[in-house]
């Protein structure tokens, strides 16, 4: 399988991790050489880390040796399956996917790791709406079991069964939804996620307290601030203001808090200060 993932951020990186680790040929591309770098530094330390518990097939540098780090679009040619982990911007992801409808062999199908952007619109600038589908990974892809599977409007069967025979064969468990804003995972996480935002703003608690009772209380692994502040919140309002606009409900308007954040350039993890400081 020539595996194809645009995109070296977070999930990027991770998918195509996970990809190499089932014997998949992998081809990762992000715009600049940095960002590449700053992938495989993530990739491989993942892989030393899962080489130290016994848990990786194979040494780091056999699963590294499958990833063809790139620049160029062009590279992707050849490829079975690529799919797409960057920004969560639906014109900057649809304007990617018009120029990769154009160089991806014809047969070739095309995916999108998308939190929430409506599959068949990505799917509409392809060109190949038949072979379009939505491939969601869980952050952090190398840990997570699921792999949401969205079909567009016009998604073939074929074009479903491979990309879940696909997730399978990396050791995900693929799970089938139709195309609605937020899917089924970001619907439901994202507005207890802005809900939580919502009460810092209120003053109902600090951070620290109100995670801690979402933890303690409910059992979840992180509270949901350290959870926000690990996926990004400028993902997190993108997500928010698709709901919002897609669902037409004031339920799902973004915390304002959330948008002041994301003005003030505090990010979570990723750029060192969120809720929290890294
Ligand atoms: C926004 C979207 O569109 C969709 C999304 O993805 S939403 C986000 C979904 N993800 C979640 O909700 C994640 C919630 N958090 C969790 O499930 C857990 O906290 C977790 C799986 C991330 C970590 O597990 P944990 O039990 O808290 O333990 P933690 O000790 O932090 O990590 C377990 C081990 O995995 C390791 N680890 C963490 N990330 C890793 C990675 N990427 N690769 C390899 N190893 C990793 C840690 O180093 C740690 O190793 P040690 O045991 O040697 O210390
Ligand atoms: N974070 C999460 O928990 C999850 C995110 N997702 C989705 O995955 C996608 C990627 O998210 P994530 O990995 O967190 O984001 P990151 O910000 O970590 O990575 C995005 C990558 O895409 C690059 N990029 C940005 N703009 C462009 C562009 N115009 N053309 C090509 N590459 C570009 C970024 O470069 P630069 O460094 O310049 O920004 C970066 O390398 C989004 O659609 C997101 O919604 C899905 C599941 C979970």
């Amino acid at each position: 399988m020539n595996f194809g993932v645009i995109g070296a951020g977070q999930m990027g990186g991770g998918i195509a991790q996970v990809a190499a680790q089932s014997g998949f040929s992998v081809v990762v591309q992000d715009v600049k050489q940095e960002f590449l770098d700053r992938g495989r530094a993530v990739i491989e330390k993942s892989l030393a880390k899962l080489h130290e518990k016994g848990r990786l097939t194979g040494t780091p540098e056999e699963v590294l040796g499958r990833i063809k780090f790139t620049t160029e679009l062009s590279d992707f040619a050849d490829c079975d399956i690529v799919v797409e982990a960057i920004v969560e911007n639906e014109a900057i992801k649809a304007q990617l996917f018009r120029q990769l409808g154009e160089i991806v062999k014809p047969d070739g199908i095309l995916a999108s790791n998308t939190s929430s952007i409506p599959i068949t619109s990505l799917a509409t600038a392809s060109g190949r709406p038949e072979r379009f589908i939505g491939m969601h990974f869980m952050n952090p892809v190398p840990l997570m079991q699921l792999v949401e599977v969205i079909r567009g409007y016009s998604t073939s069967d074929e074009t479903a069964q491979k990309v879940t025979e696909a997730a399978r064969a990396m050791g995900k468990t693929p799970v089938e939804c139709n195309d609605f804003p937020g899917f089924v995972s970001n619907r439901i996480l994202m507005p207890m996620l802005n809900e939580a935002i919502q009460c810092v703003m209120e003053g109902v608690a600090e951070p620290e307290a109100i995670d801690q009772i979402m933890k303690l209380g409910m059992n979840h692994p992180m509270g949901p601030l350290t959870l926000a502040d690990f996926i990004g919140l400028d993902t997190c309002l993108a997500i928010m203001e698709v709901l919002h606009q897609g669902l037409g409900d004031d339920k799902y308007r973004p915390s304002p808090l959330l948008r002041k954040m994301v003005q003030a350039g505090l990010l979570g993890r990723k750029s060192g200060r969120g809720f929290y400081s890294y």
